[in-house]
């Protein structure tokens, strides 16, 4: 029996936090970069943290933060997972892991087949990992994740890691079945595929995203049966 869970990157007001929650979105994320045109606030993060409910998990992006911004942030906003969406090592995963003591989720992005094996080295330190496409070399305005871009999903159909992962890049109301079919993915991460603009939710898109993971778990429900 397959139970498919999603998270709703990215959200930065009261209203797609409270859709995504209702349509039983299980992670949510705040974005902490500067540069992401989804990058919120400590204030505004303390604030809408107030309104996720315990059984929904709220995880913070970084980019190769140093410890005085995890540490801020931690101070003013109740993460439940601390994902790392840049370069950072092992090691460095350890550290952050054992010095803030919270879960962490490695990114990694993803173009061939050796990009996934990468993740083999995390996976006895990270608590999960996450694969993102990786920008082509000449997208210049490319952030290090969040760019609405897809890999090929079938890249990574049957590998397996002692810790749970998710898919992400590029998915929307309209791909994420073909995207779970295709990688065998049991969970999944979205950010601007449910949005009208960038940093613009859509709480429509959002509703459907997740209606449409929910469909997903139903028909392998049923299947298993
Ligand atoms: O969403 C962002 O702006 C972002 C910025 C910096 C690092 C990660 C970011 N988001 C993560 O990117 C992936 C894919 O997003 P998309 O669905 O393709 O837009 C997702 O894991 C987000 O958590």
């Amino acid at each position: 029996m397959t139970s498919v869970q999603a998270k709703i990157c990215g959200i930065t007001t009261r209203d797609s936090l409270e859709v995504a929650v209702r349509n039983g979105a299980r992670y949510i994320g705040f974005v902490f970069f500067d540069r992401s045109p989804r990058n919120i606030s400590l204030a505004e993060a303390r604030a809408l943290a107030a309104h996720v409910p315990d059984h929904v998990t709220l995880c913070g992006v970084f980019v190769n933060p140093a410890d005085a911004d995890l540490a801020a942030t931690l101070d003013r906003v109740p993460l439940g997972l601390i994902q790392l969406h840049g370069s950072e090592s092992p090691e460095r995963v350890r550290e952050v892991k054992d010095r803030f003591q919270l879960p962490v989720m490695k990114a990694f992005a993803v173009r061939g087949k050796d990009d996934i094996t990468r993740a083999d080295q995390y996976a006895t330190i990270a608590d999960m990992l996450l694969f993102d496409a990786k920008a082509p070399e000449n997208m210049t305005d490319a952030l290090p994740g969040g760019n609405g871009l897809s890999f090929d999903w079938r890249l990574i159909k049957d590998h397996d890691w002692s810790v749970p992962w998710m898919l992400s890049g590029g998915l929307t109301p309209e791909n994420v079945n073909d995207a779970l079919r295709q990688s065998g993915a049991h969970m999944v991460d979205v950010s601007s595929g449910v949005e009208d603009h960038p940093g613009v939710k859509s709480l429509d898109k959002i509703s459907t995203f997740l209606k449409a993971v929910q469909s997903h778990k139903a028909k392998a429900t049923r299947n298993c049966s």
